[in-house]
């Protein structure tokens, strides 16, 4: 018989203050097995905050987490033994070499030293470290401490892997490998949560979202309002007064075209609508070469709850 699915991680009105400051006033959401969630935010909204309390490494004040069907607060060590976290900074780990600090995580997780050594080998060649895999975690670059902090999470194989930041540092090639490793794990069953400020790259590898402002998560009628706003749509034909001239006819207020470079933008409120005014630009003769979104979907969805700040709160995308 085949193991039943994990259950990923359920967030239910969690709460977490430090003093005065609530980081965490009401966060709830589920981050399925098998998929990819991003958790978005404004600098300071709680994203921390909240991984922080999903990894064991601090108590909420109220409300209830399960990490893969187990409570960080009453079952930290079978939390802990089930996930992978990835902090948005490496630890102190200045003196060990890249492969020491991967053996002896796999020893914290109790792994036989064969059995870290073989880990640590098959981890430094997955996150691309051997040429330096020798040298002490002080010499890495931020790029370079990402990946061994990367590696650090994926020692004993976690069902559920939270990422803050897991990009920062990285050049386009890096980045791009992190995305692939993201999805394999993904397509394995893994449940990855990952915090990110930048939404171009998370739109590409995000099965879902989860929106915090200001310790709250928004509820699907925020994120559905926000989605459902108009968006800028960027246009180009070679022959632009051409495409203007359409698109007044077309029924867009000449006000609302900006010009870019060889393009136009223009408002756009929903695919549907998209979908009609090409059709008119096009039986209007026009040669489009690009209709596209000039904005990503996690962006457009997080500018629209950002301009629409004073209703409260819920989840997903
Ligand atoms: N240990 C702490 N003591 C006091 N205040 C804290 C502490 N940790 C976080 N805060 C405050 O809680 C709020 C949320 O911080 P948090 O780091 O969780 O946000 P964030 O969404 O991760 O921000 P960023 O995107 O800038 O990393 C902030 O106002 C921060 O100053």
């Amino acid at each position: 018989m085949s193991p039943s699915p994990s259950p990923g991680v359920v967030v239910d009105s969690v709460a977490r203050s430090f003093g005065s400051v609530h980081a965490v006033r009401d966060a709830s959401l589920e981050a399925p097995a098998g998929q990819v969630t991003a958790l978005i935010g404004p600098n300071g909204s709680g994203k921390t905050t909240l991984l922080l309390m999903l990894a064991s490494l601090l108590r909420p004040d109220a409300g209830t987490i399960s990490i893969a069907g187990f409570d960080p607060v009453t079952q930290t060590e079978e939390v802990r033994a089930r996930l992978g976290w990835m902090p948005d900074v490496l630890g102190s780990w200045n003196v060990l070499t890249v492969r020491s600090a991967l053996e002896t995580t796999g020893r914290l997780y109790r792994m036989t030293a064969a059995q870290s050594s073989r880990r640590a080998s098959e981890l430094i060649e997955l996150v691309g470290l051997g040429p330096i895999a020798d040298q002490p975690a002080r010499v890495l670059s931020r790029g370079q401490k990402q990946k061994l902090s990367l590696a650090r999470a994926l020692v004993h194989d976690p069902e559920v892997l939270l990422l803050d930041e897991p990009a920062s540092g990285l050049d386009p090639v890096a980045r791009n490998d992190l995305q692939l490793l993201i999805r394999d794990l993904a397509a394995r069953g893994t449940t990855v949560l990952i915090s990110s400020h930048v939404l171009a790259e998370l739109d590409e590898i995000a099965d879902r979202a989860v929106y915090l402002e200001a310790g709250v998560t928004a509820s699907a009628d925020r994120v559905a309002a926000a989605q459902g706003t108009e968006r800028p749509w960027r246009i180009r034909a070679r022959d632009l007064p051409g495409l203007g001239g359409a698109l007044v006819a077309a029924g867009v207020h000449p006000d609302d075209i900006r010009t870019d470079r060889d393009e136009l933008i223009v408002p756009v409120a929903g695919e549907d609508a998209a979908a009609e005014l090409l059709t008119r630009l096009v039986r209007a003769g026009v040669a489009i070469s690009t209709f596209a979104p000039a904005l990503g979907d996690l962006e457009h969805t997080f500018q629209g709850l950002a301009r629409d700040t004073h209703r409260p709160t819920g989840s997903t995308r």
